[in-house]
């Protein structure tokens, strides 16, 4: 069944008790029905250190550039350092068995990366990667996302959507980005708590310059005619954020791009590299699977 499925996706290369809520530090934030695990953060992050035992910096050491895939050291002309991809191979090692196969679902709006930051992490986890918008297009033979939109109009898509949802459900090891809107019908989210969400929080004004510069042809809900693409970009974008805040916080975990460049020293997130933000998305599925455990165990 599943191999049937996994087909008919296109893949170009059970938690869900968790609740995330507006903290104004950490660019990882939980806010879980339980606080106790907050009191686990330090050690949990402590533990992601990378390693300095003799046999980790022979390893580092015998590693190189070679020993990565091309994406993860270079995309959309920002180079990650060697240090980071090291350390995203060396969490991830360390995560992958905690994860049990499960998936993770990018969520977050149209521009905040989930593409290119769910393919590293496919790629360094050794887990298929799939996009919602691409099933739902293979789905209908090939339709554009916006051929749906303008041939049928946005109920109908949300409907594929959810669909292309519930067959990844069934799906085991696939890092999955999923379409801008996907978190607002609820039903998603039973399909989603088949695995670990992530919310990619990125600045609107970032998302608007990111998707202005590529252009809005193939994102027909920020499509327009005519006008300053950057101001009408921004404007679409901060109200979509606005209706859909509340429901991208039903994610397991958040990552927040202003936060970790605060972190890093950056002043602007666009110095970000996908790897480093791909390593903060590691981070909190290490915490989101530690809460798991400690819910399991004192179940
Ligand atoms: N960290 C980053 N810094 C700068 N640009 C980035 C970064 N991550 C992604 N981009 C660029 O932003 C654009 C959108 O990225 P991507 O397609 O990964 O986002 P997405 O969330 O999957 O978008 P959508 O939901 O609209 O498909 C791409 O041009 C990509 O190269
Ligand atoms: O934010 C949204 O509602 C959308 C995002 C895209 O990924 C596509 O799913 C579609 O263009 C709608």
């Amino acid at each position: 069944m599943e191999t049937k499925i996994a087909q008919s996706l296109i893949l170009s290369p059970g938690t869900g008790s968790e609740k995330i809520v507006r903290v104004p530090s950490g660019s990882v934030r939980f806010s879980r029905r339980s606080r106790e695990p907050d009191r686990f953060h330090q050690l949990v992050s402590a533990q992601w250190q990378p390693k300095t035992s003799p046999s980790n910096r022979l390893k580092a050491m015998s590693c190189s550039y070679k020993n990565f895939p091309a994406s993860i050291l270079e995309t959309g002309g920002l180079q990650a350092s060697f240090d980071d991809a090291l350390i995203l191979k060396n969490k991830l090692q360390e995560i992958e068995p905690y994860l049990n196969g499960r998936c993770i679902y990018l969520v977050g709006m149209m521009g905040s990366g989930k593409t290119t930051v769910g393919k590293i992490l496919s790629q360094v986890l050794g887990y298929s990667f799939s996009d919602s918008d691409t099933v739902v297009e293979q789905d209908l033979g090939g339709t554009s996302v916006k051929d749906v939109f303008n041939l049928y109009g946005e109920g109908f898509f949300r409907e594929k959507e959810t669909e292309a949802l519930r067959k990844l459900s069934l799906m085991h090891r696939f890092v999955v980005s999923t379409g801008g809107g996907a978190v607002i019908r609820p039903i998603n989210w039973k399909y989603m708590q088949k695995g670990i969400s992530v919310w990619l929080d990125v600045p609107v004004d970032a998302l608007a310059h990111r998707i202005s510069a590529i252009g809005t042809g193939s994102r027909p809900l920020l499509n327009h005619d005519s006008g300053d693409a950057y101001k009408k970009t921004y404007m679409r974008l901060s109200n979509l954020l606005e209706e859909r805040f509340e429901a991208y916080a039903n994610a397991n975990a958040r990552v927040s791009v202003e936060d970790i460049a605060a972190k890093l020293g950056h002043r602007d997130v666009s110095n970000l590299t996908p790897t480093a933000i791909a390593i903060e998305v590691s981070l909190s599925l290490s915490y989101t699977t530690y809460i798991c455990s400690w819910k399991i165990a004192g179940e």
